[in-house]
């Protein structure tokens, strides 16, 4: 078997995430959820959650499903490196992503919502896609959809083909040839603790010379911007006037109408080039001519995260076979 879904901006003017449509139970709800593989809870606004959490998000309903099962005395409770967070109760439905279906997949039911969640109004739960030790569900972790639907994958992979304001793929199961150019080059991944953790082989900063040093982060689709060591944010920043480490808005901030440089980080002997136009996120407040970059410092975080600015720049194979690797193609 495999599956195909469109991963579609969440704002047609700033890549903040991405939503993926998938149903649930019988008959199916469709629900528009965020795929994220720097975690692995699958969960959903729901008929548990309280009304005054929900603004706008489409909500799953169990009890209007005739495959629904409370997994009794079952709950989750997750908080994420933003700090948002949500908690709740399990169930298990049948569950698909673009025609590929798992049957008695858990659905984490929220029961509470933190504040960013309820306004987003476009994301209506989270699809984990780390590695499944990563789940919180107690007494019992449970697995991600991946993992139940690796069984019926010709090949246990799926990809990543996000862009740059407009709607790109999720792909399980198969490796589409025509998504990227040239040769995907494969890297080890580290699945302890449960992050696609991978070494990229250094960065450039616009046209100056390649710095050869290994860096070791996660390839994160839930996260929106690339967290690098200080030394290299500092080292690209350096080259965009007016540019300054705002402690008001939490990071590296510059005129909107600032000449920003191109972005260059290694795999293996592939080089990948985020382009400028990628590297401003948005204004800082809506309307703003200060923007907010896209590359920020890790030193707060304790790991290196390759989010969505760097993984549009790539087709990206998440290869789930034992032992699991990474696979980078330009596009
Ligand atoms: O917390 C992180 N990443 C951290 C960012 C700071 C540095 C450490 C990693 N990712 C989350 C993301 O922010 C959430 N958000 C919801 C609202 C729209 C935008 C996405 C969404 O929910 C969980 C996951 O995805």
């Amino acid at each position: 078997d495999t599956g195909s879904a469109a991963a579609v901006p969440i704002d047609p003017r700033f890549d903040i995430a991405y939503v993926t449509p998938v149903t649930i139970g019988t008959p199916p709800q469709t629900l528009q959820l965020d795929f994220d593989t720097g975690s692995s809870d699958l969960w959903v606004f729901s008929s548990h959650t309280p009304t005054s959490q929900i603004r706008g998000q489409e909500i799953y309903t169990p009890d209007k499903s005739t495959t629904s099962k409370l997994l009794d005395g079952h709950t989750w409770s997750i908080t994420y490196g933003d700090g948002s967070a949500s908690r709740g109760n399990v169930y298990t439905d049948n569950f698909t992503v673009g025609g590929l279906a798992v049957a008695s997949q858990a659905i984490q039911c929220a029961q509470q919502v933190s504040s960013s969640f309820t306004t987003e109004e476009s994301i209506d739960g989270l699809l984990g896609l780390g590695f499944s030790t990563l789940n919180t569900v107690n007494p019992a972790s449970q697995l991600t959809f991946f993992d139940n639907a690796k069984s019926k994958l010709g090949s246990p992979v799926f990809t990543a083909d996000l862009k740059n304001k407009q709607a790109g793929t999720y792909d399980f199961g198969f490796i589409d040839k025509a998504k990227y150019t040239g040769e995907i080059t494969y890297v080890p991944v580290n699945p302890d603790p449960g992050y696609w953790t991978f070494t990229s082989s250094g960065y450039a900063v616009g046209s100056g010379n390649f710095s050869g040093s290994p860096i070791t982060g996660i390839a994160d689709t839930g996260t929106s911007l690339v967290y690098l060591p200080t030394a290299i944010v500092t080292a690209y920043y350096r080259q965009v006037q007016g540019a300054t480490n705002s402690r008001n808005y939490g990071g590296y901030v510059f005129p909107c109408s600032a000449t920003l440089p191109p972005f260059t980080f290694g795999v293996g002997e592939t080089k990948f080039t985020i382009p400028a136009s990628y590297m401003s996120y948005a204004p800082v407040t809506d309307g703003s001519s200060t923007c907010f970059g896209g590359l920020q410092s890790s030193s707060g975080i304790g790991v290196n995260i390759w989010g969505d600015v760097a993984l549009k720049a790539a087709f990206v194979v998440f290869n789930g076979a034992n032992p699991p690797t990474l696979g980078w193609a330009t596009k």
